[in-house]
């Protein structure tokens, strides 16, 4: 695998990777890898003939208060386990060539940046939306691949991939989960074995009203009765439990086509994302 920190080794490691006429895959994430993001290096394979991985924690992305300090940084870690997955190239950018002296740039995704986590965290998606674009430019990949773990981000991301013209295909890869139902998640690792066991609650919580939803029950008595279950189980606040519409994420009162649940809450100092497909029968 190559490594590449500066962007003139990055554009002469891509033009060597392409110059056989492969394609090429981008997997961006913020490092601290698991199984979650090796199951995007995975599907990266199948779509793609090269396959390159991005780390970086991108400053823009994190709220005032958030964890930017905090977040785990097992570099050689992540290099060895990126190196087995049999990836051609790592891109994990000095900050310098990702925000240089005098960067002025914002891209900003109207509507589906909104509500959800982007009422939570505000000015998060523009981070996100920003720091793609220029990954994309960066390392001009044909196929880039996000979890849907972070849905309304990978929402976010096929707008502004559609709206800005960019040239390559976004594949969604469905969300890897521990045996009791948990989303993997970089953050898990903050969680006590306290925190951890009563985590379980949430991938039930979001289970159990899909099942409902599904069944004919009443969207909001079902939306109540799931954040009642996570404050019960010790979450707190529950920063919303809601049913969108899966592609557009708009609010969804009844189930007429494909729906998500999506639910974020905090348990101690971390704050947890899920989410569920709820399809009508
Ligand atoms: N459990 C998972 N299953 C599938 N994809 C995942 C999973 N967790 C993260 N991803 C995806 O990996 C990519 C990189 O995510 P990131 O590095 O932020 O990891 P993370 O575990 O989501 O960390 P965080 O705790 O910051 O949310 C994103 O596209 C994200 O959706
Ligand atoms: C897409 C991303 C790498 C942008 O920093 C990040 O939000 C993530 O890891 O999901
Ligand atoms: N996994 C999305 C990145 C973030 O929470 O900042």
């Amino acid at each position: 695998m190559q490594l590449a920190r500066t962007l003139e080794t990055l554009r002469k490691t891509v033009a060597t990777l392409k110059s056989d006429g492969g394609t090429l895959a981008l997997v961006p994430t913020m490092g601290a890898l698991h199984e979650g993001h090796m199951a995007l290096v995975a599907r990266a394979h199948e779509v793609a003939d090269h396959v390159a991985a991005s780390i970086f924690v991108n400053p823009t992305q994190f709220g005032e208060g958030e964890d930017l300090d905090a977040y785990p940084r097992p570099e050689a870690e992540d290099c060895a386990k990126l190196d087995a997955a049999g990836c051609d190239l790592l891109w994990m950018p000095l900050p310098s060539e990702v925000y240089p002296q005098g960067f002025s740039t914002t891209v900003r995704v109207e509507g589906v940046s909104g509500g959800l986590c982007g009422d939570a965290r505000p000015g998060h998606f523009d981070g996100v939306a920003t720091v793609v674009a220029k990954l994309f430019n960066q390392v001009m990949p044909d196929v880039a691949l996000f979890g849907e773990k972070d849905y309304q981000q990978l929402a976010v991301i096929r707008r502004m991939a559609c709206d800005l013209d960019f040239s390559l295909d976004i594949v969604g890869v469905p969300t890897v989960r521990e045996a009791d139902g948990l989303a993997l998640s970089s953050r898990n690792a903050y969680l006590s074995d306290d925190q951890r066991q009563r985590a379980a609650a949430l991938p039930k919580a979001l289970s159990e009203a899909a099942d409902t939803i599904i069944a004919g029950g009443d969207v909001g008595v079902t939306l109540d009765t799931a954040i009642a279950k996570l404050e019960a189980a010790g979450f707190t606040p529950v920063d919303y439990v809601e049913l969108r519409d899966a592609d557009s994420l708009v609010p969804v009162t009844r189930l007429e086509r494909p729906a998500r649940l999506l639910a974020a809450a905090r348990i101690g100092r971390t704050r947890l994302i899920d989410n569920i497909a709820v399809v009508p029968v």
